[in-house]
């Protein structure tokens, strides 16, 4: 009757924790309301997933990670633990078109995006925590990312650690046909894909790659040519900006590495004038060298936890003494 009727609008009308009809709560790519998960929203109103892996007392320092194409800052969980143990405010999120935050699966109109991201959220987090220095550990594109970030605020970071880092093209993907065609296609077929990234070659640990290829958030389809392109803008980019390197950075880079070519490493390394560089070469090392075998695992974690720890400036209240 008009009684229930009328019960019916009053719950509506007074409801508030009903969403405004227009206003349908945003999800992520999985189907997860943003509200239930850490996020912050881009520049261009994309939400994008957030990790924050905060120690018990008062932090060190801040350390973004930046997570590779296809991937996202989950399996980097291992990583950020140790250093949270070290007492680092270590904090990530998933880039535009990757893992939970929105976006066109892998792809991206202009690389600049990542970087505009990633200074949001380092300059959110140093806001929380002004007088911290900050560091970024990035790898593969998210190494690409992690350099350019740093050359936009060369005395911003108090360290940057590179692991396989996106800095050339591999010479057997990028001969000049390929690249020629590559430009060609993507002015007519952008949305063409090229081959997807061969999961075999990211580690000698089948389990690595077991994991990688059951992960449902990476992305396992093939690369457009419109992501190809700004990857292709990103490593020239980089090779514009080698020279003028001078903030402290360390490299790990495996030589057997088949997905970014170690010239790209070595390159860096000697043709940049910062006076506190490292280069570690890892024999036989493939790809993803911190889900490598091991023994090599392990030793990516030590190399990259001594190389920040010694690189947290002595603070003149407490250490100096
Ligand atoms: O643990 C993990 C899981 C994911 C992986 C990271 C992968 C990643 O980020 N890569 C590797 C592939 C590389 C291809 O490069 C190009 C391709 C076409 C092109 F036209 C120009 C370029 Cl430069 C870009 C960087 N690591």
């Amino acid at each position: 009757g008009s009684d229930v009727l009328s019960s019916l609008l009053r719950v509506s009308v007074t409801d508030s924790s009903m969403p405004e009809p227009g206003a349908a709560p945003r999800r992520s790519p999985q189907g997860v309301p943003y509200s239930d998960l850490p996020h912050i929203v881009n520049a261009d109103g994309l939400h994008l997933f957030c990790r924050y892996w905060e120690p018990a007392g008062q932090p060190r320092a801040l350390v973004f990670i930046a997570h590779g194409a296809g991937e996202h800052c989950g399996p980097y969980d291992e990583m950020a633990q140790k250093l949270k143990e070290l007492s680092l405010l270590v904090f990530a999120h998933d880039h535009v078109g990757h893992g939970q935050s929105e976006g066109d699966r892998m792809n991206i109109k202009d690389f600049q995006i990542y970087i505009r991201d990633s200074l949001q959220h380092i300059d959110l987090m140093k806001s929380r925590h002004p007088d911290l220095p900050v560091f970024i550990v990035g790898h593969s594109m998210g190494g690409a990312i992690s350099i350019l970030t740093a050359c936009e605020r060369p005395g911003d970071f108090a360290g940057v650690v590179l692991i396989a880092p996106l800095v050339q093209m591999n010479p057997e993907s990028a001969t000049p046909f390929k690249v020629f065609m590559a430009k060609l296609l993507n002015h007519m077929l952008p949305s063409l894909t090229m081959g997807s990234i061969e999961s075999k070659w990211l580690s000698r640990d089948k389990r690595q790659v077991a994991a990688y290829d059951a992960d449902e958030l990476n992305y396992h389809g093939g690369m457009r040519v419109s992501f190809g392109m700004q990857l292709m803008a990103a490593v020239e980019r980089m090779e514009r900006e080698i020279p003028s390197i001078s903030w402290p950075f360390l490299l790990l880079h495996g030589d057997a590495d088949k997905l970014c070519d170690i010239r790209g490493s070595r390159i860096m390394h000697d043709n940049s004038p910062s006076t506190d560089k490292k280069i570690k070469i890892y024999e036989g090392g493939y790809h993803a060298l911190h889900h490598d075998l091991p023994e090599v695992a392990e030793s990516v974690l030590k190399e990259l936890t001594t190389w920040i720890t010694e690189h947290i400036p002595a603070t003149t209240s407490q250490e100096v003494q």
